[in-house]
């Protein structure tokens, strides 16, 4: 898998987002539009908030949620309302075409399978220009939990956590639905990220991060982050 390394957390944040702006211009030139998934957390924002100021076709980008933790509307645990103050009075905020994982649902079920319907009609055969990943300390990536049930689903491309994971249930894209994205960004800083960082790179399938496939995909690193690489 590629790897980028920029000296700091800020750069990478910038450079993600100039790399992003790269793909939609390519692909809205060539088929006439761009869906992508993006993760929350933590990570994401400095890049969505870079991303946002661009100068782009942002009617023709179809953007996904990558998970959602199952809780109300506007709360500070939902990506969504994370996402929402990224872009804030930015450019791309009066033209966004944004699907929300729907979380507040009665039956999760059916929200699952509707949003990936909400994918195939999009993208047409499910594969999503883009999708963005962060890492988490334990090696979790989207809400492929260790050793929660959906890290075996794969005849679903969207579905609930078995368990709760720091105190939600989340809804997640699975393996299948990342693994046939034709692009996969990773995006990873911060020195406590270096030990999976380099799990990472060496396919340990003992992290959730490692089943991910590294055929069409990159890492957006930092040099404290990537400083333990074997
Ligand atoms: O819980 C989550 O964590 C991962 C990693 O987040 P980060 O801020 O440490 O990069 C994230 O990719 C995922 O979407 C999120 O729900």
């Amino acid at each position: 898998m590629e790897i980028r390394t920029f000296e700091s957390a800020d750069v990478v944040a910038t450079e993600a987002a100039l790399y992003i702006a790269d793909r939609i211009r390519e692909n809205i030139a060539k088929k006439g539009i761009f869906t992508m998934a993006i993760s929350g957390g933590r990570t994401p924002w400095a890049m969505i908030k870079e991303l946002a100021k661009a100068d782009l076709p942002w009617e023709k980008v179809f953007l996904f949620q990558v998970d959602e933790r199952i809780a109300p509307d506007a709360h500070p645990d939902r990506n969504l309302t994370q996402l929402f103050k990224a872009i804030e009075g930015s450019k791309l905020v009066l033209r966004l075409n944004l699907f929300p994982m729907r979380v507040n649902a009665e039956d999760l079920n059916e929200a699952c399978a509707e949003y990936e319907s909400h994918i195939n009609r999009m993208t047409g055969n499910g594969k999503l220009d883009l999708i963005h990943l962060g890492i988490g300390t334990d090696g979790h990536t989207a809400s492929l939990v260790p050793d929660d049930p959906i890290l075996e689903v794969m005849d679903k491309g969207v579905d609930i956590t078995g368990n709760t994971y720091q105190g939600r249930l989340r809804m997640s894209l699975t393996y299948p639905l990342i693994n046939q994205a034709e692009k996969i960004l990773w995006v990873i800083t911060g020195e406590e990220k270096a030990e999976m960082l380099d799990r990472l790179l060496h396919r340990d399938h003992a992290i959730p991060a490692g089943k991910i496939d590294q055929q069409h995909a990159l890492v957006f690193t930092e040099e404290l982050a990537a400083a333990k690489i074997k």
